[in-house]
């Protein structure tokens, strides 16, 4: 099926997306805000705020987005599998059925990890259904890899998730070795800050996603909680 898309070429992918903030709308599994409805009033709001797209996660969610915003979104479908570590869109199911429900942008693991269907055929997928094709890389190897394939867009998405402990800030040496090579490098993963947005786009980020810091409100709610409790309490004033 190819479905006409309202940003069917590159030069208008780029004059929606270039230099704009995408919001990725994925409240935490089974949370209170892990609810269609809310997920699509977070898209709302985000478009309100200034973002330039959404990213969403699930196709029967993505069409309760897609009838409340313009921007184009990026559409994904997670997975815990027991065969492969590989999580973000791994089955063409999935990308048939995003496409279907209004992506305009599938993302997908592209990382050099055991996976139930090639890289290659995921992406002639996306290809088949008119959307364009976004790589969620974890390293300069996958992202170039990604690239050469034919990905569009090329993310530092699954950096510092593909073992070991996750750091604590964003990858900006890779954002800023993949700008150089590829022209449309979304920097995306622990982005927290309007400052970690301006160093992103420093490196050469064409777009930026955050996720956590805008949809995630348990987390950012734990951030300033324990912020609380980190410093020595100010002495109460004398009666
Ligand atoms: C590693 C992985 O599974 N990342 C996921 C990809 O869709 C999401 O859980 C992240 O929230 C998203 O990438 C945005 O990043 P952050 O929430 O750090 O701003």
């Amino acid at each position: 099926m190819t479905r006409r898309r309202a940003f069917d070429t590159l030069a208008a992918l780029d004059r929606q997306m270039a230099a704009r903030l995408v919001v990725s709308c994925q409240p935490i599994d089974d949370g209170p805000l892990d609810r269609h409805d809310i997920v699509a009033r977070f898209a709302m709001a985000a478009v309100v705020g200034g973002a330039g797209a959404i990213r969403i996660e699930g196709a029967e969610r993505l069409a309760a987005v897609r009838s409340q915003v313009n921007v184009p979104i990026i559409g994904i479908v997670k997975y815990d599998l027991d065969d492969s570590p590989v999580r973000i869109t791994p089955f063409i199911a999935d990308v048939d059925a995003l496409i279907a429900a209004g992506a305009d942008i599938v993302a997908v693991d592209a990382t050099a990890r055991p996976r139930p269907v090639a890289l290659a055929d995921l992406l002639a997928a996306i290809r088949a259904g008119g959307a364009w094709a976004m790589a969620d890389c974890s390293c300069e190897e996958d992202a170039l890899a990604a690239h050469a394939l034919g990905f569009d867009i090329i993310g530092t998405t699954l950096s510092g998730y593909t073992g070991g402990a996750v750091p604590d800030a964003a990858d900006f040496d890779l954002i800023a070795a993949l700008a150089a090579q590829v022209p449309r490098v979304m920097a995306e993963g622990r982005i927290h800050t309007p400052a970690d947005v301006v160093l992103a786009r420093a490196a050469g980020a064409w777009a930026v996603t955050v996720g956590t810091a805008i949809t995630r409100t348990e987390l950012v709610t734990q951030w300033f909680a324990a912020a609380m409790t980190a410093a020595p309490a100010h002495a109460s004033p004398a009666r």
